[in-house]
């Protein structure tokens, strides 16, 4: 399926069901993608030929992936690395990025985050052999919609000046994309744009990310580490996800934004924070004011300017300029040839519902630039194709059918029970893989209450013993 020049990524975890729903979610967004579960494996590999891109597991059973890490930037200094690693890892990621890492995924990740950062790790790696992070060539924010319109005049209006910026919008509506607009449209376009998802970093770690720390602050802290404050001095820092700051974080915050001073974690030497910050959230942060998580005092530093993004169903009108976009771009970058949407295919995108808004059609624009057969996308595509990570929808009801027709030619009388057994084992395995034994989460992504969940993990173990 994948044409023979697609960007290679070389995945590397232990972990059968991490690999398995990373690696498919991969290959479906066009990439060639090779799976290793060992350390030596994945060396060898990368003697041979090197990928596009490495995406790899701190803790392995043959060794270390931030050794890996390190050799790779010793020996293959243009590859980008993208570390993926549980919460309680918390040493060695804070490792993992001092190392090198382009990025970093905290288990259990989102399948479309994890996407979005192949891709930033992908562009950025075209635009320069080993560009420094926030450096990707800008993406251009499109729309023409009256909702989108507002965004850009106000983009217009305050980009000049130095106010903090607050985003609001659902997810994948395209905030950082706004911030770096901002920050292009600024005085301070020549010093640097920094991002820092608050989200993505577990709290313990957060503090010393923002601000730095000096050698010998924490266990594991070797040297001086310059915090995003410093590395986007006399530029922007865009803290995305800001409603998942920690309250004694947001104090601290509070204190640098009001003062403009702050300390590295266990430093003594007082540093001046000239720095533009814009905030992002896709949460409603009054409402966590009202309940006690937001300090009110910070929000009102940071919302000096709202610039609220619409949710893409609010502007539907833009579907189509945004999918042909998404859909030549993703030819471009796999070496694909051309494609086109029919126009029946643009109207059921534009009725789509899509709630991961303009990277879920983005990521669907992609898919439909691999799977789609022929020059032309058409609206059955988009049908059989639309749902997130559906892509492999017929190829499922085809293998169905033939199992069936064959255990019916064999004269079996206990079809639905079996497949029903089947079905669930399969989506609660996938799940449970996706978020790493979350059983929660894992619940949520189905659609199913936790206890339910539970009761049917009982049942589906005692129904079908799980291969070894
Ligand atoms: N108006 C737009 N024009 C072109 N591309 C867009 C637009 N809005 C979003 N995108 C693309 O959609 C993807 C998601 O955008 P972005 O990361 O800025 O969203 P976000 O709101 O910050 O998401 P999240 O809250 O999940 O971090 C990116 O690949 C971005 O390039």
């Amino acid at each position: 399926m994948n044409a023979p020049s697609a960007p290679e990524i070389f995945v590397l975890d232990d972990d059968r069901g991490v690999r398995f729903v990373l690696a498919a979610a991969l290959r479906e967004a066009g990439y060639a993608v090779r799976e290793f579960a060992a350390v030596d494996d994945a060396a060898r590999a990368l003697a041979r030929a090197a990928p596009a891109l490495l995406l790899t597991d701190v803790r392995l059973p043959d060794g270390d992936g931030l050794a890996l890490l390190a050799r790779v930037k010793r020996e293959l200094p243009a590859l980008p690395v993208i570390v993926m690693s549980a919460y309680t890892d918390v040493g060695s990621t804070a490792a993992a990025y001092r190392a090198g890492a382009f990025d970093y995924l905290a288990k259990p990740f989102d399948l479309d985050q994890a996407l979005a950062a192949v891709r930033r790790a992908l562009d950025s790696a075209a635009a320069a052999p080993a560009a420094p992070r926030g450096e990707e060539t800008p993406a251009a924010l499109l729309g023409e919609s009256a909702p989108m319109r507002e965004v850009f005049r106000l983009i217009g209006r305050v980009a000049a000046s130095d106010l903090s910026v607050l985003i609001v919008g659902e997810t994948g509506t395209g905030k950082e994309l706004v911030a770096r607009a901002l920050h292009r449209e600024s005085a301070r376009r020549e010093r640097p744009f920094v991002a820092l998802n608050t989200a993505a970093i577990p709290a313990e770690l957060l503090e010393s990310e923002l601000f730095g720390h000096e050698a010998g602050a924490f266990t594991g802290a070797a040297r001086r580490h310059h915090g995003r404050f410093e590395q986007a001095e006399g530029g922007t820092l865009f803290l995305d996800e800001i409603g998942d700051m920690p309250l004694a974080l947001q104090t601290r915050l509070l204190r640098v934004l009001a003062g403009g001073e702050f300390y590295r974690v266990g430093g003594r030497e007082l540093l001046r924070a000239d720095v533009r910050v814009i905030a992002a959230t896709h949460q409603d942060l009054d409402a966590k004011v009202a309940r006690g998580e937001f300090r009110a005092d910070l929000l009102h530093r940071l919302d000096v300017v709202r610039i609220r993004l619409p949710a893409l169903r609010e502007r539907r009108e833009d579907i189509p300029l945004l999918a042909k976009h998404f859909l030549a771009a993703a030819a471009r970058e796999l070496k694909l040839p051309e494609k086109r949407f029919a126009p029946a295919a643009l109207k059921a995108l534009a009725a789509l519902d899509l709630p991961g808004n303009v990277r879920q059609l983005e990521n669907l624009c992609r898919r439909m630039a691999v799977i789609a057969p022929g020059g032309t996308v058409l609206a059955e595509d988009i049908l059989q194709g639309g749902a997130p990570a559906s892509a492999a929808g017929s190829d499922w009801s085809d293998a169905l059918r033939a199992w069936a027709d064959a255990e019916l030619a064999r004269g079996a009388h206990d079809l639905h029970a079996r497949a029903r057994a089947m079905l669930e084992r399969v989506l609660l395995d996938a799940a449970l893989a996706a978020h790493h034994g979350h059983r929660q989460h894992a619940a949520a992504a189905l659609g199913l209450g936790r206890n339910t969940l539970t009761r049917k993990l009982g049942a589906s173990r005692r129904r079908a013993p799980r291969k070894p």
